[in-house]
């Protein structure tokens, strides 16, 4: 955890150029210092090979050469460069040290053959422990041609994935050079990055990244995949359904040992950064400072809770999470609806929240009893910087750990360590926090952008909000009745608060958007109640989407017949429309997951779209200090993205993932993204 050390020295005198999450050396903890000094000593690393032509094998003299020039900051007790050839497969099965491999791929005869052979067999011979490479740590990078299409690197892919699945550790993700384009530099910059990698310890550590990211109740990143899955020789009784063998049972034991461990580890991490908040209290960070000082918000029985759910917390109040749609860019498989909408990517994305607790104890969010709530802020209050600093390190540290899932690009995984945006949309209120004005002008200081989600209870604060980059309100009912239903508000003026929200919504005169769920059946009829409030915000957008379903029971009566088409969204959207006049269209769309974006016409500047943010602009206006409006930092909505796009929305770069095995997969993945909160919301929708 990113602290702010009451004891370092801040006398403006260091040289550093260095810095983590734009944190001066100084400011860092005294271990985090003391870890980027120490020198990483590796045992033995091999460099293996294969190649027909030469190439891979002058790249791995070129690695070799690289690895002993940083010298400075890993030693590498033994080094060796090993033709695949010449290895003995079987040593594979006990070695210890760390392996690159550099492959070729050739659709004809080749060196990798008996290797490959090799692999696939024990991959997929059920006689073979599942953990059988598990004291390998290793790290892939192909050779290949584009002009080949398919078959474009795919033995590197294969061994990769094959290594991955037999358990060895992948310390950095698989390498993709094409002969087609220019080779060495795409090298080049892989293997600079790997040996970066190299120069953290932990990036040794043999680290179960998969367990971390399945406690959630999200998509797990499975390995078996499409084609793994298929394979017979593993599905031992035909059914498709995943056997739990002995093995497997033994595998799952040490994951959960695994989880729990971490889980220890992050609640002592816990406690020592509130003991350091606590210190920072009183100090220049700009914490205010109380002669009886209230008490954390976040206690440690709500800390165990929240972490299990797959939060970070972050000093007393504050909380960050890697959200689905960020794994899924990071491996080329698609964006949220955001890119569409706006241009954001997945990967440059954060998603947390200065405050955990909120004035509302809503159907959705409430479901584990455990979010504090409050009409006045009474705990104790974090430093801004200190908050923005634990919710970088940590987003980098998941990130960080993601890097062993298989399918991880390499380029989107170092991309993904500068972040560029970043939704104020976890669970709580963040307007709630007192100083979330200071928060947001940080935010914009490290250039990321700021999507900021209320829930309309605190006018007076929507009102003293500075600018964000798009500034939200959930409108999860048309009525008073609905509201209180759904939300379940501790304000007794929650309905006037609410069109006072939407009021000093409108006299913002910046980027604003309603986000509204769509329920058959329910919230469909309410028309007239969504124009009135409308017409009271006059938001820049309404972001309409239709209710996914999990399967979650919960004390819900939906059911799949409350779930609307794609077609049924779009249908209401255009009703909405028509009876708002004029003034409003559909603009964009995200098929995928059921959401369309209405947008004000004057957002479609000589019959194009411009839903879309020019992010650069919106900083440099941010920085001039001069008033601007909605319209000064817009861009132009790309054609796939266009409502009525033969795309729907999913950018043709990305490639479209279905899991296996699994029919409604496709349907429900949508479902996944909002699942139960959609579906509880849907449900207090309906009894409201
Ligand atoms: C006969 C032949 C078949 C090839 N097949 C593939 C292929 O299926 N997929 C691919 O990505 N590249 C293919 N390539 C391209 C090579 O993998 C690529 O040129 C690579 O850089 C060669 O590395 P090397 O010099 O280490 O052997 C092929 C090349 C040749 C000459
Ligand atoms: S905007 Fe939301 S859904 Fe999209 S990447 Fe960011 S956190 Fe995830």
């Amino acid at each position: 955890m990113l602290a702010i050390d009451p004891d370092a020295s801040n006398d403006g005198s260091c040289a550093c150029t260095g810095s983590v999450g734009g944190t001066c050396c100084k400011e860092q903890p005294q271990e985090q210092q003391e870890q980027e000094i120490v020198k990483n000593e590796i045992e033995s690393l091999k460099i293996i090979y294969s190649s027909l032509t030469g190439t891979a094998k002058t790249f791995g003299e070129e690695l070799k050469r690289q690895l002993l020039a940083a010298e400075k900051n890993i030693t590498i007790k033994e080094l060796e460069l090993v033709d695949i050839t010449e290895y003995d497969n079987d040593d594979l099965l006990t070695e210890t040290s760390v392996c690159v491999f550099l492959l070729s791929t050739y659709n004809v005869e080749g060196p990798l053959d008996w290797f490959t052979k090799w692999l696939r067999d024990i991959r997929y011979d059920w006689r073979v422990d599942r953990l059988a490479l598990q004291k390998l740590r290793y790290a892939v990078c192909g050779l290949g041609d584009s002009a080949y299409g398919d078959e474009f690197n795919v033995a590197s892919q294969q061994i990769d994935k094959w290594l991955g699945q037999l358990g060895a550790t992948r310390i950095y993700p698989l390498g993709s050079c094409d002969k087609n384009a220019d080779q060495k530099a795409q090298f080049d910059e892989w293997a600079r990055q790997f040996i970066n990698e190299l120069h953290d310890k932990q990036s040794l550590e043999f680290s179960p990244a998969k367990i971390e990211y399945g406690s959630d109740g999200e998509e797990e990143d499975e390995e078996d995949t499409e084609e793994s899955s298929n394979n017979k020789e593993i599905d031992v009784d035909g059914s498709g359904d995943e056997m739990l063998d002995v093995e497997d049972m033994g595998k799952m034991a040490g994951k959960l040992k695994a989880a729990k461990a971490n889980r220890a580890r992050e609640e002592q991490e816990f406690e020592t950064a509130q003991a350091k908040a606590k210190r920072s209290i009183g100090t220049d960070e700009g914490v205010v400072k109380k002669a009886n000082q209230p008490r954390a918000m976040v206690s440690p029985m709500l800390h165990k809770n929240l972490t299990k759910q797959g939060y970070k917390i972050v000093g007393t109040h504050s909380g960050v999470k890697i959200c689905r749609w960020t794994k899924s860019a990071l491996r080329g498989r698609g964006f949220c609806y955001k890119h569409s909408f706006y241009g954001i990517q997945s990967h440059l994305c954060m998603e947390t929240t200065p405050s955990l607790a909120c004035a509302n104890k809503c159907v959705f969010c409430w479901r584990h009893h455990t979010n504090p709530v409050g009409t006045k802020w009474r705990w104790q209050v974090d430093d801004p910087k200190f908050i923005l600093d634990g919710a970088m390190e940590n987003h980098y540290k998941m990130i960080k750990q993601l890097k062993g899932v298989p399918g991880v690009k390499a380029d989107r995984f170092q991309e993904a360590f500068t972040i560029r945006h970043c939704a104020l949309s976890l669970v709580g209120e963040p307007i709630f926090y007192p100083h979330i004005n200071e928060f947001v002008k940080l935010l914009h200081e490290h250039n990321i952008s700021s999507f900021l989600v209320t829930n309309a209870q605190f006018p007076d604060k929507i009102a003293e909000m500075e600018l964000v980059t798009q500034l939200y309100v959930s409108i999860d009912a048309g009525t008073r009745e609905g509201l209180k239903k759904i939300d379940r508000p501790l304000f007794r003026d929650f309905w006037e608060r609410f069109l006072d929200s939407l009021e000093a919504l409108a006299d913002k005169g910046q980027r604003t958007v309603y986000r509204l769920t769509l329920v058959k059946d329910h919230n469909t009829e309410e028309l007239d109640n969504y124009v009135e409030l409308v017409r009271r915000g006059r938001p820049s957008f309404i972001e309409v989407k239709g209710v996914t379903y999990c399967g979650y029971s919960g004390a819900s009566n939906l059911t799949m017949a409350n779930v609307p088409y794609h077609h049924e969204v779009v249908d209401f959207c255009q009703k909405l429309c028509d009876k708002l006049g004029n003034g409003y269209e559909l603009a964009a769309e995200h098929a995928h997951s059921c959401s369309i974006l209405i947008a004000k016409s004057d957002f479609k500047i000589n019959g194009e779209w411009h839903t879309h943010i020019d992010y650069n602009k919106f900083f440099e206006l941010i920085k001039s200090g001069e008033p601007f409006t909605d319209m000064d930092y817009v861009a132009k909505t790309p054609d796939w993205a266009v409502y009525g796009a033969e795309a729907g929305g999913f950018d043709p770069e990305e490639t479209r993932f279905y899991r296996k095995n699994r029919k409604a997969e496709a349907a429900a993945e949508a479902a996944k993204t909002a699942a139960t909160v959609a579906a509880e919301k849907a449900a207090a929708i309906a009894s409201a």
